[in-house]
């Protein structure tokens, strides 16, 4: 059984999706603006109401031809991209506040609320108001406020995307670790690529009001049924196993070498690196540190003033460079030709996933 299966139509939103998420799984909803992520979300959570269909969350219908179960009653939290927290209450009154309102006591309720803030880092905030944190923390805060409930179904919303960068590494590690780490089920929307690959175990693909393709995040990446994922906001992503602190192998047996943006933990991994920064070889570099990788020519096309190389590794998954037009064509890149990719393990970013 599926732990949410939405099969519904939104006519004003050009809205048809069929989605079934299994339980204990994180599906991250990719795709163009106006693809219809949101909405799907809405659907779930209860503030879309389908013209026809159902939307279905363990097996019971929430969403239906007059079935309308409340937001409330459905048992899910909602992660926002800017956390709404009371003002007039303390940081541990906000983050009790989903106990509270399902009529848990007050004492316990605080009890849970001081476990989970402990368990993001912030159990030192306990006694202190909304308006004395900071984004990060207000981020941290709205996860355990969300986890407390025990909810059977979490929705992220752009989780990450206010934040400033120098503090979203550490909540996409929180959040990985705590969703995705602990087994929980989850829809994220995200615009950012590296978000999709390292907090979701499968992908669905939307675009024009439906889900596209669906599936593992590796399958995806490694056989890209639609441009959308195969130019996943512009950058090369490959995934393979962490093979030490700062390495991993790919399905080809290819090692490629990066910075880790956190710590890899020997199990599945991605490195991620911009096609700018990859350099095109017609032969094998000797002696080269730098990682290169050996691909056959797919596609050459303009991108503004410069060229994007499309190249496929043996196992079918692909990697661009950004090169000029001149050193395209000195070289004599055509489809079918085999060349070396090479990057700088400076440039490459290692995740876990
Ligand atoms: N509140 C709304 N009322 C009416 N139409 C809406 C509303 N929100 C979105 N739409 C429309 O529904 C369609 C799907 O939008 P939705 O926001 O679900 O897409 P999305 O994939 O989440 O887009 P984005 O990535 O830009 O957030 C779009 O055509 C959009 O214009």
């Amino acid at each position: 059984m599926s732990a949410v299966s939405v099969h519904a139509r939104v006519e004003a939103r050009g809205l048809d999706a069929a989605l079934d998420v299994a339980p204990g799984t994180v599906v991250a909803l990719v795709g163009p603006n106006g693809a219809g992520k949101s909405s799907v979300l809405q659907l779930v959570g209860g503030q879309l109401q389908p013209d026809g269909g159902t939307v279905s969350v363990d097996g019971a219908v929430v969403s239906g031809p007059r079935v309308h179960v409340p937001v409330h009653r459905r048992n899910i939290a909602v992660l926002e991209q800017r956390p709404l927290l009371f003002e007039h209450l303390t940081i541990a009154e906000n983050a009790a506040f989903g106990l509270r309102a399902r009529g848990v006591r007050a004492a316990e309720a605080l009890a849970r609320a001081q476990r989970e803030l402990d368990a993001v880092g912030c159990g030192e905030l306990a006694g202190a108001r909304a308006w004395e944190v900071s984004g990060g923390q207000a981020q941290r805060i709205a996860i355990a406020r969300a986890l407390a409930t025990d909810p059977r179904l979490v929705l992220l919303d752009e989780p990450l995307a206010a934040l400033d960068v120098s503090v979203a590494p550490a909540i996409r590690s929180l959040l990985r670790r705590r969703i995705r780490g602990e087994g929980r089920t989850a829809l994220l929307v995200t615009h950012d690529a590296v978000d999709a690959l390292t907090l979701a175990d499968e992908l669905a693909v939307m675009e024009a009001g439906r889900v596209l393709a669906a599936g593992p995040v590796a399958d995806l990446l490694a056989r890209p049924r639609t441009p959308f994922v195969a130019d996943l906001v512009g950058v090369n992503l490959l995934a393979g196993t962490a093979t030490g602190p700062d390495a991993i192998r790919l399905a080809t047996g290819d090692r490629v070498v990066g910075v880790p943006a956190d710590a890899l933990g020997g199990g599945a991994a991605i490195a991620s690196f911009a096609p700018a920064s990859v350099a095109v070889h017609t032969a094998e570099p000797s002696g080269s540190p730098r990682n290169h990788l050996r691909v056959t020519v797919t596609g050459i096309e303009p991108r503004g003033s410069l060229v994007r190389l499309t190249g496929e590794l043996s196992d079918g998954s692909r990697v661009s460079a950004d090169l000029t037009l001149a050193a395209s064509v000195d070289e004599g890149l055509v489809p079918g030709r085999e060349v070396w990719l090479v990057v700088k393990a400076a440039q490459v970013a290692l995740y876990p996933r």
